[in-house]
């Protein structure tokens, strides 16, 4: 069992990230922390490793103060899965799964024998084990990504945005291959996601995070779509109204944006004004993460761009429906979405602010079009 008492989070700029979180997180339960970006889903779920140290409050982990336990010792039981995945992109595959139980003291030999039942486990072929990361689709990496947080065999399982960044067919895929593992191995497991059809799909418990860091909601999924607790949570999840109504709306009518790109080369001698970001992008300009003025500032002082750059949100095909577009904006640090084309290079931007305020006039042009008819077919003129 994990367990939040009176937990606060402030970061030493001030912004408040994690506002009196009280939670109970059952033993082999599957938990989905979500709400829109910078509501304190990662941070809360970085506590839970020691990541991320609370500025008061108690976090418990079967039992134990976290604060008073060893944090490499508490890691050891504590599998972490991230967005990019985060391979290390020299070691094979199977070395890639094999990297924890080996530091843990296994043979390289038993590691790695155990590491091909794993990767069979999250259901990538055997035949992908002797290949690097580079030379996997981004649905397979994540794959590689589970395999190795689950290879220690630790009873939980922290996941940070891990289906963010691929494309919402490959992303159910892995959703569906997360239910079954889940059915398998009983873990407790946390999963922060900004998506509410995801974490309804996925979760038995959903905690809806708000502004300030709040949590509104603690409960079942169909709890939270059938009563939501707060306006924000109704507005979060609204079923016909709200994000989950917008798969039928296309994007087209959507204002496209050029997208201010920069590769790592150019990085250093960026001008950035505060608030101001830049989509890293590879030689065919496919998305790599944003960097802002701080991050340039970290890079010039000879940080890797690793350290300097926010992961990116996810991305949306050009000609996609709004809830893709809508989607990508929301879970973007800069609040800003990117299109992509087929080839997966970035083709231009959308702004969530403007995105909403096309639903909106949408949506009035409607309703005045269902009054139209409603008052022609009941012959009712008063109003
Ligand atoms: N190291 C930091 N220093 C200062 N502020 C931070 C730091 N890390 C996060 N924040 C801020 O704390 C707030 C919560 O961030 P957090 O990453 O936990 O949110 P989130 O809901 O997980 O969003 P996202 O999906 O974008 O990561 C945001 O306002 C963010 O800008």
């Amino acid at each position: 069992m994990i367990t939040f008492e009176h937990v606060n989070k402030t970061y030493q700029d001030g912004t408040t990230a994690v506002d009196s979180l009280d939670l109970v997180i059952e033993p082999h339960s599957f938990t989905v922390f979500v709400g829109p970006s910078g509501c304190g889903k990662t941070t809360s779920m970085r506590m839970i490793n020691r990541m991320i140290t609370p500025t008061s409050g108690v976090i418990t982990v079967d039992g134990r103060n976290i604060a008073d336990t060893d944090a490499v010792k508490l890691r050891r039981g504590i599998g972490y899965v991230i967005q990019s995945a985060g391979l290390l992109p020299h070691r094979t595959v199977v070395d890639n799964v094999a990297t924890v139980p080996v530091l843990n003291g296994e043979t390289r030999r038993a590691a790695r024998k155990a590491a091909l039942d794993v990767l069979e486990r999250v259901g990538l072929d055997p035949a992908f084990a002797s290949r690097y990361p580079a030379q996997l689709s981004g649905g397979q990496q994540q794959r590689v990504g589970v395999a190795r947080a689950l290879a220690a065999d630790p009873p939980i399982l922290l996941m940070d945005e891990p289906f963010s960044a691929v494309d919402p067919v490959v992303r159910e895929d892995l959703q569906t291959e997360m239910l079954r593992l889940q059915a398998d191995l009983q873990k407790t497991i946390v999963f922060v996601t900004h998506d509410i059809d995801e974490a309804v799909r996925l979760g038995d418990h959903i905690a809806v995070f708000g502004p300030q860091g709040r949590l509104q909601q603690y409960d079942k999924p169909e709890t939270v779509l059938a009563a939501p607790a707060t306006p924000f949570v109704a507005g979060f999840v609204g079923r016909d109204r709200g994000y989950r109504g917008l798969s039928f709306r296309s994007a087209q009518s959507v204002t496209m944006h050029p997208i201010q790109t920069a590769t790592q080369d150019e990085v250093v001698s960026l001008r950035l004004e505060q608030g101001q970001w830049v989509l890293l992008v590879d030689s065919q300009r496919r998305p790599l993460g944003w960097i802002d003025a701080t991050g340039v500032e970290k890079v010039r002082d000879g940080r890797s761009i690793d350290e300097s750059t926010a992961a990116g949100g996810s991305l949306f095909l050009e000609g996609g429906d709004l809830r893709q577009a809508l989607d990508s904006a929301i879970s973007s640090p800069s609040g800003i979405g990117v299109a992509v084309d087929a080839s997966g290079a970035a083709v231009g931007s959308v702004d969530g602010a403007e995105i909403l305020e096309n639903l909106a006039a949408q949506r009035k042009s409607e309703d005045s079009e269902r009054n139209r008819h409603h008052f022609l077919a009941t012959g009712d003129t008063d109003q």
